[in-house]
């Protein structure tokens, strides 16, 4: 099995500084659309997550009901709202954005199912698939051919047993994920303890993160800091990697300060900056 083991010195050769003379016009413009009756607040954990993770611009995709949760919970981030009151029903946008994160909090509505097929036909940006988007996907796997080459998916293990049937045994759920990460080319993000983020035959295992991250929303908060680093230009794989470690980091972090049992997901976007700060001051 090819298996790379990511610590530090593996990020420090993947990790890109911050040019002196950039704007937020040329960090990127990251989108997050999810959000639904009562799970606003995945989508706010994702869209803040994406800004403090270092991308220009954040906006959030989101029914109406979200619109003035999102802007008063995070002024820094803009809101597009659907036609819809409760769930997503039509996704449209004239923004740019250089990446999309699709999912958290969506949930499974058919004319979001709908939506999420419309959206999957047309979008050219490269993008992040979590939460009831999988589930989505699932419940629709003729769709899964839709996505572009190294579409980049966050699967927890029960959206990924959904996605690919169940497994006996730790060996045969790699197998199977390698198998579908080549059929359809995408890279597979693992969640887990550790987790293991697929790219074809290569397994990257992370080597951050703890106990703490067993809590609401941790994987909404990954899925908007992946989508930052793609909008910044990180290749899919490196966004990916990047992410979940700095992720993990957070939790490593804060752990002396929190304990594992009071980490929340909002601990983790806290601590991004210091997790960056260990590998600047690696560098220096
Ligand atoms: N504040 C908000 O707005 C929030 C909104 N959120 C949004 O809610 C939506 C539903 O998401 P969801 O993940 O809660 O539901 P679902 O897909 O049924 O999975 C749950 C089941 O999966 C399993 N399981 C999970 N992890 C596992 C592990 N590590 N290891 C093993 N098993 C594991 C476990 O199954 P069990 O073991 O109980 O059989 C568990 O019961 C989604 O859109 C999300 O973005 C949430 O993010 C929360 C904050
Ligand atoms: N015991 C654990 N040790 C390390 N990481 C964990 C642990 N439990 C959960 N995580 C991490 O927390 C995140 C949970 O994601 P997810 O289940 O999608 O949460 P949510 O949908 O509530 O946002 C994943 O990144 C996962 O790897
Ligand atoms: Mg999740």
């Amino acid at each position: 099995m090819n298996t790379i083991f990511i610590d530090q010195k593996e990020i420090l050769k993947r990790y890109k500084y911050i040019d002196k003379q950039t704007h937020k016009g040329i960090q990127g413009h990251a989108l997050l659309i999810g959000g639904s009756y009562g799970k606003i607040g995945s989508v706010c954990l994702s869209s803040k997550a994406a800004l403090k993770t270092g991308c220009g611009l954040v906006t959030a995709f989101v029914p109406k009901c979200g619109y003035e949760i999102v802007q008063i919970s995070i002024p820094e981030v803009m809101v597009l709202t659907d036609v819809q009151e409760k769930f997503i029903s039509n996704i449209t946008f004239e923004i740019v954005p250089q990446a999309i994160g699709i999912g958290p909090g969506i949930g499974q509505e058919r004319y979001t199912q709908k939506a999420l097929h419309d959206f999957l036909k047309i979008n050219t940006a490269p993008l992040v698939m979590d939460a009831d988007a999988l589930n989505i996907l699932s419940l629709n796997k003729s769709w899964l051919s839709l996505l572009a080459p190294k579409t980049i998916i966050t699967p927890h293990p029960k959206e990924l047993e959904r996605l690919i049937g169940t497994w006996k045994s730790e060996e045969e759920k790699f197998e199977k994920t390698k198998l579908f990460s080549k059929q359809y080319n995408l890279i597979v993000v693992m969640k887990g303890a550790p987790t293991h983020t697929i790219d074809g035959e290569t397994i990257y295992e992370n080597s951050t993160g703890n106990a703490a991250l067993a809590t609401a929303g941790s994987g909404d908060v990954l899925t908007g800091m992946i989508t930052s680093l793609l909008a910044q230009s990180y290749e899919p794989v490196n966004a990916a990697i990047l992410g979940v470690y700095l992720h993990g980091l957070t939790a490593d972090i804060a752990l002396p300060e929190t304990g594992y049992q009071s980490f929340i997901a909002s601990n983790v976007i806290e601590n991004i900056g210091k997790a960056y700060l260990t590998l600047q001051n690696a560098q220096k």
